[in-house]
């Protein structure tokens, strides 16, 4: 009887043609429907378009196995089953590459050891940050490097990847030398690939078993689906969370259809159950399998479908560029890519520093909007300048808040889990240029389902900007009530602003009391009275401005007219929420 199989999924990841369907071929004992790059198109184009599955099993190691009496007696010789996904490696198929990703333990960055780290290799390397925990880099293709330099060569290369690698959480990971298909594509079968037991060896020791969860909702993402007659309708994929039993019913959300699980497959090994990162085959009752070549199945009615988001985000340093509010991304939640229109926004200035919050939205704080997601200032000085704005309730780039957010807008409806992963990408940049497409990452902290959620949600988003405007005493008809402008326009309504609060530079507090005349001035009522300083600065010496000189009357409004020596400044500023139908101009208490 054959032992208990424990089931890990180690990604084979790199730049195209770095060999990463090679090494999985020389790795692999067992092939999956499809795997090695067998569907036509990939053997047309000579290049992997979808994920492929294989595995190899090896004796449990004694790191993985429970401490003894620590449980049930291990069944006869458990076994660890590596399932490798081969992923794609050309650029245009990166969302391919993060759906894989998603699904598995650990990845192996496959590197042409020729060639060192090239563009898609660093998205890899990005993308493996975002959604791994573990890496082992392979420098594949060592028969090519010279005879007499190889060691050298190998050398060198791994210590360039090693600093790579330096200011990534996947500081000092192995780096191990192989050659899956030495002599390339043209030497014969016979030819052995140099470097494998070892890396089976390196893997077997990396490998930890990741908590499996069984009790979350099942969810599983599908690679592959295929009609067998007579029986129904098979679904290739991996458990992303929860179990899944015989007789089970699963919801196809994109083709909102529920079926019941008729029978189980692990490589071609009836089973009863299976849970979180099991690898399988489910059988379900007959539907046309082309209309599900990958997606999701659930337990029924556990993801759902949202046509906006809120996320929490993150900056993918290598991309180079402002992240923009309103500009627009190819979005990857969970397994699908969408466009969408970001707005960010952070924190208000008084929690910059509040722990990230990353498992819900809370409708109940306040937000600051920001044009653009914010970074870490270049220069200390940057931190002074923002210790004055950040009085003033803006927070400029110097401060950058421990966690910020995105509004996102799709341009379709999208199904997913909640809290999944949100990758947000330029994939229409060039794929040539040597740069980085990831933009940002995050988690989707709250679905917005309704269609009218702009009617129905965004108003309860309490997002808001800061207006500030700033206008000057011109003169003070008593010690209660001074005249303002320059602070509106001509044409501005001032009417509006009439109960709202301003601050004097001189420290009084004021109250925008009525319009004055018709060229944008006011009147402010000062509660507090003008302080004794105030009055001596703004009554200074008259000057003699009337029209007296040219003989004509002064208007009452322009009688004599004290200039104060210096200007009094008036500032005037008010909150106004991005999505407050009424505009309302609030000023904090
Ligand atoms: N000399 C030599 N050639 C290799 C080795 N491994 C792979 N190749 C050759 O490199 C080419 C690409 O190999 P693949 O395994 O298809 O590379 P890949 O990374 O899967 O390519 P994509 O999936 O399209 O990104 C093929 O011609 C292989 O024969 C190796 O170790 N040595
Ligand atoms: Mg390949």
């Amino acid at each position: 009887m054959a032992g208990r199989r424990v089931n890990v999924n180690v990604g084979v990841l790199g730049h195209i043609d770095s060999g990463k369907t090679a090494l999985a071929r020389a790795l692999s004992t067992t092939a999956s429907t499809a795997a090695f790059d067998k569907q036509p198109q990939s053997r047309e184009r000579g290049i992997t378009l979808d994920l492929g599955f294989s595995c190899f099993s090896v004796p449990l190691p004694a790191h993985l196995r429970p401490a003894p009496g620590a449980g049930p007696e291990p069944e006869p010789e458990p076994r660890l089953q590596v399932t490798l996904v081969d992923c794609p490696g050309h650029a245009s198929l990166i969302r391919t590459i993060i759906g894989g990703a998603q699904i598995i333990d650990l990845m192996m960055l496959v590197i042409d050891v020729t060639k060192g780290m090239q563009t898609q290799s660093a998205e890899c390397l990005v993308i493996g940050q975002i959604a791994c925990q573990k890496l082992v880099v392979v420098l594949n293709k060592t028969d090519l490097l010279p005879e007499g330099k190889k060691q050298a060569a190998i050398d060198r290369m791994t210590k360039k990847m090693q600093k790579t690698l330096e200011s990534t959480k996947f500081r000092g990971a192995p780096v191990i030398p192989v050659a899956a298909k030495p002599g390339g594509p043209d030497a014969p079968e016979t030819e052995a690939p140099q470097g494998i037991p070892e890396l089976i060896e390196l893997l077997t020791s990396q490998i930890s078993i990741p908590t499996r969860d069984p009790s979350g909702p099942f969810l599983m993402s599908v690679d592959h689906c295929f009609s067998i007659k007579g029986q129904g309708t098979v679904m290739t994929g991996t458990i992303l969370s929860g179990s899944v039993s015989l007789g089970d019913s699963v919801e196809i959300p994109a083709l909102k259809v529920v079926r019941k699980v008729k029978s189980m497959q692990m490589f071609h090994t009836p089973v009863s159950s299976a849970v979180q990162g099991d690898r399988l085959g489910i059988c379900v009752t007959q539907f046309d399998p082309k209309l599900l070549e990958r997606g999701l199945v659930c337990a029924p009615e556990s993801l759902h479908t949202v046509h906006a988001a809120l996320i929490s985000v993150e900056k993918i340093p290598y991309f180079r560029g402002p992240l923009q509010t309103k500009a627009k991304f190819h979005i990857t939640v969970g397994h699908e890519t969408v466009m969408g229109r970001v707005m960010f926004f952070g924190p208000a200035p008084d929690s910059l520093d509040r722990e990230p919050v990353l498992d819900s939205f809370d409708f109940s704080r306040e937000y600051l909007f920001q044009e653009q997601y914010l970074c870490p200032g270049p220069d200390p000085a940057a931190a002074h300048a923002a210790e004055a704005d950040e009085k003033a309730g803006q927070v400029s780039a110097g401060r950058c808040p421990r966690q910020q957010w995105a509004l996102v807008e799709f341009e379709k409806p999208v199904t997913c889990p909640r809290l999944c992963l949100v990758i947000g990408s330029r994939l229409d940049a060039d794929i040539h240029a040597n740069t980085c497409r990831l933009a940002f990452h995050g988690v989707l902290l709250h679905g917005l389902e309704d269609r009218n959620y702009a009617e129905s949600a965004l108003p309860t988003l309490r997002v808001y900007k800061l207006k500030q405007k700033h206008g000057v005493v011109e003169r003070v008809l008593d010690d209660h009530s001074v005249i303002g402008r320059s602070l509106f326009k001509k044409e501005t309504n001032i009417q509006l602003f009439v109960g709202l609060r301003v601050q004097l530079s001189t420290g009084e507090l004021g109250v925008i009391d009525s319009a004055f005349g018709q060229s944008g001035k006011f009147k402010v009522h000062v509660p507090g009275g003008l302080s004794p300083e105030s009055k001596k600065i703004l009554t200074s010496a008259l000057k003699k401005r009337g029209r007296a000189g040219r003989g004509e009357a002064a208007k009452p409004e322009e009688a004599e007219r004290p200039e104060p020596a210096q200007p009094v400044g008036l500032s005037l500023s008010f909150k106004r929420y991005v999505f407050d139908a009424h505009k309302r101009m609030v000023q904090s208490p």
